[in-house]
């Protein structure tokens, strides 16, 4: 069985390599990282080790990389006969990757592989494989584009385990939590007779992206830009101030209630989830820094994303989100040298007035939230430590 995965990153390595490996998976590596490719097709393995008090230390067998900005052609002989694609690259990278998955769908039809094949997109959005679909149909007539409504699957995902930036002298090496948890969207998948085992399929993903994006994800920035607002550098030593593990709790809270009149989840047991995500957080085992989790803030302030909605919907429903807007407020003070995405984002503030920024970037027109963001801001603003 073939699996060609863009993206040999932290979690394509850390969590998408080790499942496809652990099901028997011969494993094409497609990335743009010449370190990483060179070091695939010279050792066709790496090691995992997991980040707790066992340190165990797993190998994935069967791999090798393609570099797709040397050798595309070499991606779409890949994806002519592969069983299974997966990508973990970015939300904001899948269109440049979708002209490949177009033209390796492209070569299945002209070399008439009508066997099914699946594409999952396994990043942090709500609609990532469906959006991936769209992106891949661009690039097709018509034509292909009924060849690919036949026999190729988009079906939408989420995964969750938490995979630091690695710094390790072995540039495969990689470090990751012991929890895992990737959940793929059954009904939309065109090959449902091939389930990995450790992967769990729901026949809607709609309560699961949400309920992992609105409390991991949301939560995870929320200790990242909390911490930074008080000059903290790493999600640890972030978390072990009071302030904004407090800060943590009121915002999972928020999130919590609008999951739970949402989807009718089982309070206790949404509870008990997200202390073992507070848990996860705290990891002493694992050193993740702020720069990461608050990676890309524009994008984190997105109309569907982590913030924006959950707090559009509790607004819907009357219910509170008063942390919510407290966090946001901060990631407009979010300044990372390194992220060109924060530094947009300062640029912006400079030229800019306040209200064009707040509507550019959350895609807000309801006047009472966007009023209260610039008040949140104002706030942040003047009270970061460190700045
Ligand atoms: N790290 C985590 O804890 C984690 C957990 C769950 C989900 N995710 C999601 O997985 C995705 C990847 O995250 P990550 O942390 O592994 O990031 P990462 O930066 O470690 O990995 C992304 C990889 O994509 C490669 N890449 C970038 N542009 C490319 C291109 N045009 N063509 C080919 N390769 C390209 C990079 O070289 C890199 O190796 C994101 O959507 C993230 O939200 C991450
Ligand atoms: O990957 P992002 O930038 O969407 O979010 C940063 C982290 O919160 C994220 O990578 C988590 O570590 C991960 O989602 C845990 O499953």
């Amino acid at each position: 069985m073939k699996a060609v995965h863009f993206g040999a990153g932290n979690i394509g390595r850390g969590f998408i390599g080790e499942t496809l490996a652990e099901n028997g998976f011969e494993i094409k590596f497609v990335d743009v990282n010449e370190t990483i490719i060179d070091a695939l097709n010279a050792r066709h393995g790496y090691t995992i080790q997991l980040a707790d008090e066992s340190q165990k230390k797993i190998q994935v067998a069967h791999v090798s990389g393609i570099n797709n900005g040397k050798d595309p052609d070499k991606v779409v002989a890949a994806l002519e006969d592969a069983d299974i694609v997966t990508t973990a690259i970015g939300p904001k990278i899948l269109k440049f990757i979708a002209p490949l998955i177009a033209a390796g769908i492209q070569s299945r039809k002209q070399h008439h592989n009508e066997k099914k094949v699946d594409v999952i997109a396994c990043e942090n959005m709500i609609g990532g494989s469906q959006a991936l679909k769209k992106e891949v149909y661009a690039h097709l007539e018509p034509a292909d584009q009924e060849f690919a409504d036949q026999v190729i699957g988009f079906p939408n995902a989420a995964v969750d385990r938490i995979v630091p930036l690695q710094k390790h002298e072995d540039p495969l090496f990689v470090s990751v939590e012991p929890f895992k948890e990737w959940v793929v969207d059954e009904s939309q998948m065109a090959a449902p007779e091939l389930k990995l085992k450790k992967v769990h399929y729901a026949p809607d993903l709609e309560p699961f992206i949400e309920r992992k994006l609105f409390s991991v994800n949301t939560g995870h920035a929320t200790v990242a830009y909390t911490g930074k607002h008080k000059g903290y550098d790493n999600i640890g030593d972030a978390i072990a101030d009071p302030d904004v593990l407090r800060q943590l709790k009121r915002v999972l809270k928020e999130t919590g209630d609008l999951l739970i009149a949402k989807w009718d989840f089982d309070r206790k047991e949404h509870e008990a989830y997200q202390e073992k995500i507070i848990g996860r957080f705290e990891n002493k085992y694992l050193s993740d820094e702020i720069a990461r989790v608050g990676r890309t803030p524009i994008r984190k302030l997105g109309y569907d994303e982590r913030f924006i909605r959950p707090i559009r919907e509790a607004k819907e429903r009357g219910l509170g989100y008063a942390a919510l807007l407290e966090t946001v407020g901060k990631i407009y003070t979010f300044n990372e040298p390194q992220d060109e995405e924060s530094q947009k984002l300062q640029q912006m503030l400079k030229e800019e007035s306040l209200e064009e920024v707040i509507r550019e970037t959350t895609g807000l027109k309801d006047e009472e939230l966007l009023q209260a963001i610039a008040a949140s801001y104002k706030e942040a603003a003047a009270t970061k430590q460190n700045a």
